[in-house]
């Protein structure tokens, strides 16, 4: 009896208490939910915390502040609890490991023109649910390339407001534009991070290759920006095809053939002759060249550490299907797996491995190019026939984990290679790291679960079914990722708004 006159006294005060802090509370969350379809969670300021936090002075236990899509501080332990202040939202994340977002510098997103291989939308929501917060779009698989500040402005038309992670541009090199040095102003002018050329055919009418002088003149003017030339380092000599044995077509065998390893070592060694104009008061100090994707971890690599030991300021890639997978295992008229350079033997990925875990190699990139299915000519099985071209946006964190994990890889390199380095390269320095003052472009993941990459996962770049990673176990998976603090990825949703910025330099 007496307990319920109590509560008859107390609830009339209990209410007023209740409605004047959803009236205090409430209203600030109003505010920070507007504009909220850009993000999954309705707070502005927040506090992520895990036990993993990879940082740029390690792993580190504590929590990471975040307020108006910047981090604002990173504390060890609990020291989190004594700076704050009010009542801000917290999100505890356990063992999961928050890291840097990873940045991509080379993907194809093939939008404007030919957004039936790829698309904005659809490229940058398997990059949101693979932790990749930038990417870096080439300039070629569109329709026009990028070669022009016209072709520029088609692809921001096509990419504003329809991507969901932050997106820059390389604009292309090309015979057209290289010893014009106008014209390649205009083209930086823009707002292209950099410039891409091909030392080889590039599969692409629209894009023809460069010569050597093509890149010497084009090194001169990037040097005036501080911006990197990308170079595809293959170039085209007598195929091993002829040598009289069965070279069938269905044989992944016979389309190494096509490619052997002197393709990148002829093509680096001759990019290499002009790098010394990148050194310290050299003729085109300032710019830089990074070659992308090497497959070639014997000779070519060795040229490139030996240009590094002068001095030049060039750097260097690889990708996720070189150190996954090998010549050996591909299967007959597996046509997914075709790329170039192309997949070499499992000597070369023990040796490719060996040079990513001693610096040789400066980061990785996904090369994610896809195409239309029918281009892929997964009946015929042809190799030497179907579009070269690996994809894989959505994985290459899983993939680079579990395939790293056997060399001793750490989730420090990993944030190197994916985050900070290529950041770095493409002149992005609000972005790489989980530091006060950086973009809050952060993935949450746990390294430690497994998955099937079967029909039943969800991917969600145009086309699935080319991917050599279907059929794998990996572990690694992504559970939130957020882009300049918005929540665009998690508990396998995405944001329903496309609130990616566009990254132009200027
Ligand atoms: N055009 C194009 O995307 N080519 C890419 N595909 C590939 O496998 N290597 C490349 O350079
Ligand atoms: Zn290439
Ligand atoms: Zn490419």
């Amino acid at each position: 009896m007496e307990r319920s006159l109590l509560q008859w006294r107390l609830l009339p005060l209990l209410a007023l208490i209740a409605s004047f802090l959803s009236v205090f509370f409430g209203s600030r969350s109003y505010q920070e939910t507007q504009g909220s379809k850009c993000s999954l969670l309705p707070h502005d300021h927040y506090w992520i915390s895990s036990k993993r936090i990879v940082t740029p002075d390690g792993l580190i236990s504590g929590s990471v502040e975040v307020n108006g899509g910047v981090i604002v501080s990173v504390v060890k332990g609990e020291d989190w609890f004594k700076k704050q202040r009010s009542r801000v939202k917290v999100i505890d994340y356990g063992e999961a490991v928050i890291m840097p977002g990873l940045v991509d510098v080379h993907a194809h997103l093939d939008d404007p023109g030919r957004s039936e291989w790829e698309g904005f939308p659809s490229g940058t929501k398997a990059a949101a649910a693979g932790g990749i917060t930038t990417l870096i779009d080439m300039p070629l698989n569109s329709d026009p390339s990028t070669v022009s500040p016209e072709t520029l402005k088609l692809k921001i038309e096509a990419a504003e407001k329809r991507i969901l992670v932050d997106v820059g541009f390389w604009g292309g090199l090309v015979p057209d534009n290289a010893l014009n040095s106008s014209a390649l102003e205009s083209l930086l002018d823009a707002g292209v991070l950099g410039l891409k050329s091909f030392m080889c055919p590039s599969g692409i009418n629209d894009f023809p290759m460069t010569n050597i002088t093509h890149i010497k003149e084009g090194l001169f003017v990037l040097a005036k920006y501080k911006r990197p030339l990308l170079v595809h380092a293959e170039v085209e000599m007598d195929s091993e095809i002829d040598d009289g044995t069965d070279n069938d077509p269905r044989s992944y065998l016979t389309y190494l053939k096509t490619r052997p390893t002197s393709w990148e070592e002829g093509a680096i060694r001759n990019l290499l002759s002009v790098t010394e104009n990148t050194r310290i008061g050299g003729s085109a100090e300032g710019a830089h060249v990074h070659i992308v994707h090497l497959s070639d971890a014997s000779s070519s690599l060795d040229l490139i550490k030996e240009a590094k030991g002068k001095g030049d300021s060039v750097t260097v890639e690889t990708c996720p299907h070189y150190l996954a997978f090998s010549a050996e295992e591909i299967p007959e008229g597996d046509t997914r797996f075709k790329c170039s350079p192309p997949i070499r033997h499992a000597a070369n990925r023990e040796k490719l491995w060996e040079a990513m875990m001693e610096g040789d190699i400066d980061m990785l990139s996904s090369d994610h190019s896809p195409t239309k299915p029918e281009l892929k000519l997964l009946s015929d099985g042809n190799f030497l026939k179907a579009w070269g071209g690996i994809s894989s946006l959505q994985f290459v964190l899983p993939v680079t984990w579990s395939y790293g994990r056997k060399y001793g890889v750490t989730l420090e390199q990993v944030a190197s290679w994916w985050s900070d380095r290529p950041s770095k390269l493409a002149g992005l320095h609000s972005k790489g790291a989980i530091a006060v003052g950086k973009h809050a472009d952060i993935v949450v993941w746990e390294p430690e679960v497994e998955f099937d990459l079967d029909e039943d996962h969800p991917i969600h770049f145009k086309h699935p079914s080319i991917s050599a990673f279907l059929g794998r176990k990996l572990s690694g998976k992504v559970v939130s990722t957020f882009v300049r603090g918005n929540l665009v990825f998690g508990e396998g949703k995405h944001a329903s708004d496309a609130c990616g910025s566009l990254l132009l330099a200027s």
